[in-house]
């Protein structure tokens, strides 16, 4: 299932921050949202998981206005880990991850088989299969993010939002969410700041400045010195890693480039 967003405008009380995004994931591709803090990526994201309206323009999931869907039928096609994420829940974490399976059910419907296979399965590929009767309150940070990432796998949508979903994962737990992000493969979009991992993960990526996309393509034709110091205002050489030859991008992180231009 692709999505498309048509020249969006959104923002918050009455103010746009996204004005005029174009931007399209096609059918089990994985696009990555790259840009500076206040750029919009999360902004953008919210209106594909309908957390908020967008002020004009359109988000389609295969060529449907997301506006003529149902909460019901939205929830059975997409699913986020948003970045704002709950930490207040007095739940366990497999009753967390089974909300995931809540568009599935009839109203007061128990749990049923194929739903406990699922939340197990989503527990497992997370590797929070021994976690699961723990208070989710009780999670650390990145024990938190996996239970969410387990809900929204639990979900089995077709298409993946994810803002930042790398945020407080330790390394390995950054690998694994990649390598589980490519073996579960379908539509995503997903926010990152490394912009190594996203070079390794994403097919294209669009680069948020300002609200606007300034640059979409691979990570090879964005991910230039060049867009690094004007969109980021950094100094980085790009080259290839020595043991995937995936691009990557080597920073100065001792000279900051004059405040980048707008
Ligand atoms: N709930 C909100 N109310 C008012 N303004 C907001 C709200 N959320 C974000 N903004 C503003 O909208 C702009 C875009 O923010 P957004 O969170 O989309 O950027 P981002 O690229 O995801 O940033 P970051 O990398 O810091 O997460 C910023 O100027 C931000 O201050």
């Amino acid at each position: 299932m692709n999505v498309a967003i048509e020249d969006l405008h959104v923002g918050y009380a009455g103010r746009n921050v996204v004005a005029g995004v174009h931007l399209m994931a096609a059918s089990g591709e994985i696009a990555g949202l790259v840009g500076p803090n206040g750029s919009g990526k999360s902004t953008v994201l919210r209106t594909v998981y309908r957390h908020l309206r967008p002020t004009a323009g359109r988000v389609l999931l295969a060529g449907t206005d997301l506006r003529t869907l149902t909460p019901g039928q939205t929830a059975r096609q997409v699913a986020a880990l948003p970045q704002e994420r709950g930490s207040d829940f007095e739940l366990t974490v497999r009753e967390v991850v089974m909300m995931g399976r809540t568009p599935y059910k009839r109203a007061f419907a128990g749990d049923d088989h194929e739903d406990r296979e699922r939340v197990a399965h989503a527990l497992a590929a997370v590797g929070l299969a021994g976690h699961q009767a723990r208070r989710f309150s009780a999670l650390s940070g990145g024990e938190r993010q996996r239970a969410l990432l387990a809900r929204a796998f639990a979900q089995d949508p077709e298409v993946l939002v994810l803002d930042e979903p790398t945020n407080h994962l330790d390394i390995r737990h950054q690998v694994d969410l990649l390598t589980l992000l490519r073996d579960r493969r379908r539509t995503t979009l997903i926010s990152l700041h490394d912009l190594n991992a996203a070079a390794a993960l994403c097919d294209r990526l669009h680069v948020l400045h300002d609200g606007r996309v300034v640059a979409s393509g691979t990570p090879r034709e964005v991910l230039t010195p060049d867009l690094l110091a004007e969109v980021f205002g950094v100094r980085a050489a790009v080259t290839e890693h020595p043991l995937t030859g995936d691009l990557l991008i080597a920073y100065d992180h001792r000279a900051p480039l004059p405040a980048p231009c707008g």
